[in-house]
């Protein structure tokens, strides 16, 4: 997984709203061929929405032939009440861009037969080839979409009971008052997610800063879902500085550096190859169409498959990338800028000892006994 490190929410959000444009220009969708994006509600993703009504509305996107799948939905508010993700979706973003309604999928969490609106969400998305690009925030306790602690990572859409914690937390989109929210949400799954092609997750805020670090840092698992990101091979979380504070130093310096490296190699993460799959009839084979990029250089992202569409195992194929940015010799401290620091956390290549390291001579002599050929003993 990728975490891009920006000093605010506003960088962060330029970010993100310039990777997704980037991702539907290169796509060059078509009526026949749209680009497929899941969106997510919350405060987090609005400084995106924003961003992209502006690039629209410059002409610089789009969204005519982009079909969008929403990742959640409250269960029994009704869809015009201002807090339901109907409302929050085409307030903030659809009735500001070309979107066409018909490309608009949200869950009804009004649906007479729940069971059977998560069926048919899922098989939506199948037949709209897949999802190209998940955009995704966060819960306080790491869920992504409404997948609480402890969801299965093999989750799909389904109705869900949200944590006590996620109540609290969403209160403050009803007036603080906890008995107005909804103690149930219908919401795509965890795998739902991760069988999209790619996945960004939007993280703002110190609020967020604990569950940032511990799907980062710690292991996958179920208890804080968005580490199930670690599992996908086109992951990347975009953060505000405020949201690292639970990371550690080293985390932090790691992926600034990693970022900068690849910049100043002068490429970007391109995604698995050119075939794109349409709907697929069981049995039979899928029909394939092949967009080839008119230049594929690695500044050029290509339209891409996931061959869980195929109904097989993820998707498998990796970028190829024709830059490597550390292609002879390369420590980490050595992409610091700090020079002191640099020495401090670099161990000599070829003869170290701690003591070494340290600078006062007396305590140095007193911890390390010195070789038989040490000043000391010759003279
Ligand atoms: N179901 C949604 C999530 O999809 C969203 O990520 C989360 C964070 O909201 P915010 O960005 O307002 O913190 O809120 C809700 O729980």
């Amino acid at each position: 997984m990728r975490l891009i490190i920006r000093d605010n929410v506003e960088a962060a959000s330029r970010y993100v709203a310039n990777y997704i444009i980037d991702r539907v220009n290169h796509f060059r969708p078509t009526p026949e061929h749209p680009f497929v994006l899941g969106l997510p509600t919350g405060s987090s993703p609005m400084g995106v929405y924003k961003i992209l009504v502006q690039k629209y509305k410059a002409g610089e996107v789009s969204f005519r032939n982009v079909v969008t799948f929403n990742m959640d939905e409250y269960i029994g508010l009704p869809r015009d009440q201002e807090q339901s993700y109907h409302t929050f979706m085409w307030k903030n973003f659809f009735s500001h861009v070309d979107v066409l309604p018909s490309n608009v999928h949200i869950l009804n969490g009004n649906a007479p037969n729940l069971e059977a609106e998560c069926i048919e969400y899922e098989q939506a998305i199948k037949a709209a080839g897949g999802i190209d690009l998940f955009l995704a925030g966060i819960g306080e306790d790491g869920h992504i979409a409404f997948n609480e602690p402890g969801s299965s990572l093999a989750s799909r859409t389904r109705v869900k009971t949200l944590a006590y914690d996620t109540i609290v937390a969403n209160s403050r989109f009803f007036d603080d008052d906890i008995e107005r929210v909804p103690r149930m949400a219908l919401t795509v799954g965890v795998q739902t997610v991760l069988e999209a092609r790619e996945v960004i997750a939007i993280v703002l805020g110190p609020r967020k800063a604990l569950a940032l670090q511990r799907c980062v840092e710690e292991p996958v698992n179920h208890m804080w879902t968005l580490s199930s990101l670690q599992m996908h091979p086109h992951a990347m979380t975009v953060c505000d500085e405020n949201a690292t504070g639970e990371l550690r130093v080293k985390t932090v310096k790691y992926f600034k550096s990693i970022e900068k490296v690849a910049r100043e190699a002068g490429f970007k993460q391109i995604l698995p190859s050119k075939m794109r799959t349409g709907m697929v009839a069981p049995l039979t084979p899928p029909e394939t169409v092949i967009h080839e990029s008119d230049s594929p250089t690695i500044l050029q992202p290509q339209p891409t498959t996931s061959r869980m569409l195929l109904h097989t195992a993820p998707a498998n194929e990796y970028p190829v990338r024709s830059t490597s940015p550390d292609p002879v010799f390369d420590r980490m401290a050595s992409r610091i800028d700090d020079l002191a620091i640099n020495r401090a956390i670099t161990p000599e290549p070829v003869f170290d000892r701690m003591a070494s390291r340290i600078d006062e001579p007396g305590l140095t002599r007193r911890l390390t006994p010195q070789p038989p050929m040490a000043t000391e003993i010759t003279s």
